[in-house]
């Protein structure tokens, strides 16, 4: 296992003093290597590849190619250009531009000091972090003892500054001794379900049953899911949900099923600037990595593939949304903006 964080889980991402260490999830769970960025265009290139992933995770490498930038560019235009080109690596997950208009906000109009934006991005790190741990405990509330759950992707601490979203809500609720039971989405077609959450479950002495992503309404029609768990890239004005592809899905079986569907995202994934789920950007990635699986090609040759990597949940199949300042069960405008408005200290428990 990779070297872990204060809080006993992996640490996916390193600030060495001089470049940013990532550990490479393009190469787990069979390889453990750290790929070293020493500029901002190789962060962005690490973020465009998914070297790192998760929106929290993708928010605080762009904060730290920010500062990157700001020792690479000769004056201010430069390193907007820089902050340009790192926006642009990625289109869903609104942690990243949500972390560079942080950096932006602490730069002022000046020419940024890299020691300044370096503590801002240390902060949104650790800010990370502790969100995590207290949705962790608001969602874990949510959870009766004796519950299945079923997450999908990957959002734990490979996904976030450490212990995650979802997976931090499974975490807890695991601790707390309330799960009967936690299955996992292999989550084709990068497979962070089965590559990923696997490995940082099983790291953790979490027992964990993976589950092809066309298995999940059986699976709740057998009575085995109480709760569906899952994170967000990106959460609209109205409560509707940008996540990984296979959501969707899971939230319409849920909800046919009786099963309750739980969001958890910090508050740096809410969007209000973007109306509604049909405002956001999808990202559509290469057809190869449908048409491939681990490096061997497996479609038949001549086919085409459509490779959507994220898909909308409307806000009325989400049961709760679980942030760091509180939750919002049944979410919409109003619930967005009450959370929005919370100041970071109100933090209340269902
Ligand atoms: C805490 S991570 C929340 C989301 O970012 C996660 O569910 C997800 O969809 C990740 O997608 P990915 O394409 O792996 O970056």
């Amino acid at each position: 296992m990779a070297a872990t964080d204060d809080h006993d889980t992996v640490r996916a991402i390193r600030w060495s003093g001089e470049a940013l260490e990532l550990l490479d999830q393009r190469e787990l769970p069979a390889r453990e290597t750290t790929l070293t960025c020493a500029d901002s265009a190789a962060v962005a290139d690490a973020i465009a590849a998914m070297v790192v992933r998760g929106a929290p995770a993708i928010g605080i490498t762009a904060a730290w190619g920010a500062v990157l930038a700001a020792r690479e560019a000769s004056d201010r235009t430069g390193w907007e250009a820089h902050l340009a080109h790192l926006e642009a690596a990625r289109p869903t997950a609104v942690n990243l531009a949500w972390a560079t208009a942080r950096m932006r906000r602490v730069a002022g109009e000046e020419q940024p000091d890299p020691e300044r934006l370096a503590a801002e991005a240390e902060a949104i790190h650790a800010e990370d972090v502790a969100a995590n741990r207290r949705m962790g405990a608001i969602g874990a509330e949510y959870i009766q003892p004796g519950s299945g759950v079923l997450t999908h992707c990957n959002t734990g601490s490979l996904a976030t500054g450490g212990f995650g979203t979802a997976l931090g809500v499974i975490r807890t609720a695991h601790a707390a001794g309330r799960l009967r039971s936690i299955h996992a989405g292999e989550t084709r077609p990068w497979l962070q379900g089965a590559r990923l959450t696997a490995w940082e479950l099983v790291a953790d002495g979490i027992p964990v049953e993976l589950i092809a992503d066309g298995a999940a309404a059986f699976l709740m029609a057998s009575g085995a899911v109480n709760w569906v768990i899952v994170g967000a890239d990106r959460v609209a004005a109205n409560g509707d949900v940008a996540n990984k592809i296979g959501t969707y899905s899971l939230a319409v079986a849920a909800r046919h099923h009786g099963v309750g569907l739980m969001v958890v995202a910090p508050r740096s994934t809410l969007d209000a600037a973007t109306p509604s789920g049909a405002d956001i950007p999808v990202e559509g990635r290469d057809p190869e990595e449908l048409l491939a699986c681990g490096g061997h090609r497996i479609a038949a040759e001549g086919a085409g593939a459509w490779n959507p990597v994220f898909d909308i949940t409307p806000a009325s199949l989400v049961d709760v949304l679980v942030t760091e300042a509180g939750a919002v069960e049944r979410p919409d405008n109003e619930g967005i903006a009450r959370i929005l408005a919370a100041p970071a200290s109100e933090e209340k428990s269902p």
